[in-house]
């Protein structure tokens, strides 16, 4: 029977300086051991435990009983708390919150910014919620960006979102799912080993529709196009899924980028914030190292550089494919690890596989 060495924190407040509220919050959260991490240790600060007279206790779980207090977990309800699970796409992470009641997001966009913070709040990427299903679909996914705004999708937040689902429906092994989301329709499915595979969909090209400014220069795409950021032309491809992509293999007269030479913080926002991009667009910087095996890094539109872009990965296949570089099967390296992509001729539609993890559970007052 397998075994998972989980820590839970058990709180005896000696504390004065704590507030009531806190207080009361801190014993609810450890009478519902409501605050576990499955296979991670937890490590608190010295300080913090002197003053909170923390006792971690390592308890061992079968996945049986993980399984069952995840469960406990998830069909929390009380008012004034939001009950949240963490998960990650190769570390492009997300708070995912059980939405299925109703059709309004229990997180404001400013609520959503505060959650996201990595210092004072739970830290993420995104929060996404999984809503009832439109027009004849299972689910509706929507996501707000840790700046507060609402982007059409996400495909490595839909792969967490799917094996949230089948945590919340108590399902195991292969399961797919039709899901209603600003990009239109998507199908995750889970695979046998708990990777997803999701079809993501066509690209789209047409500069209007992704949108740009930039001229269509091959049919009504946009294909290494020459753009000034900064002083400088780069040569650049821009394709949708849904979210607008802007893809560059390096600078004009020379498409020999290093790509862990960028600094990205400096140059990622001039691409995001570039008026021939109306709604601003996620960017993705290209390595190439074979015609089926490339290397990514990514600032995102709303969170900046992140460690994985599902979007991103499936636009930057279709641009390699555009440009010449690369076949429609590609594996593409971002820092948080691989995903396979297959722009298939066939439908023309982007193939997206790769990982979905829980990292944790919670509960925060609202
Ligand atoms: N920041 C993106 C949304 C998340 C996309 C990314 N995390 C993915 O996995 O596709 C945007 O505003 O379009």
């Amino acid at each position: 029977m397998a075994t998972t060495t989980t820590s839970s924190i058990s709180v005896s407040s000696s504390s004065s300086s704590l507030s009531s509220n806190s207080q009361r919050y801190l014993s609810n959260l450890v009478q519902s051991q409501h605050c576990f991490f499955p296979r991670k240790n937890v490590a608190l600060n010295k300080s913090l435990r002197r003053s909170l007279n923390f006792r971690i206790k390592a308890v061992s779980l079968t996945s049986e009983t993980l399984e069952t207090a995840s469960h406990t977990f998830l069909d929390r309800k009380e008012s004034g708390f939001l009950h949240f699970v963490k998960y990650h796409g190769l570390g492009n992470d997300f708070i995912l919150v059980d939405n299925r009641d109703s059709m309004e997001p229990k997180v404001t966009p400013e609520q959503a910014v505060k959650l996201c913070d990595r210092n004072f709040g739970i830290g993420g990427d995104g929060v996404i919620f999984a809503m009832p299903g439109t027009n004849g679909t299972d689910y509706t996914m929507r996501i707000f960006n840790s700046d507060g705004s609402e982007p059409e999708m996400c495909g490595n937040g839909v792969r967490c979102f799917a094996r949230f689902i089948a945590e919340l429906e108590n399902l195991h092994g292969k399961h797919s799912f039709t899901i209603h989301t600003g990009a239109g329709l998507i199908v995750p499915e889970i695979q046998d080993d708990g990777k997803v595979k999701v079809d993501m969909g066509e690209p789209i090209l047409s500069a209007v529709d992704l949108p740009t400014k930039l001229p269509a220069n091959k049919d009504s795409a946009v294909v290494k196009s020459d753009l000034v950021v900064d002083g400088e032309a780069w040569s650049v491809t821009c394709v949708s899924m849904g979210n607008p992509h802007c893809i560059t293999f390096g600078r004009k007269g020379d498409q020999n980028l290093v790509v862990d030479q960028l600094n990205l913080a400096d140059i990622g926002p001039k691409f995001e914030h570039h008026d021939v991009f109306p709604a601003r667009t996620n960017t993705e910087f290209i390595q190439v190292f074979s015609r089926s095996h490339l290397k990514m890094r990514v600032w995102e539109r709303g969170a900046g550089a992140t460690l994985a872009c599902g979007t991103g990965a499936c636009a930057v296949v279709v641009a390699a494919v555009l440009e010449g570089r690369a076949e429609r099967n590609c594996t593409v390296d971002l820092p948080g690890g691989p995903l396979e992509i297959e722009w298939r001729e066939e439908d023309n539609h982007v193939y997206m596989t790769g990982p979905a993890e829980v990292v944790f559970y919670g509960s925060v007052p609202l």
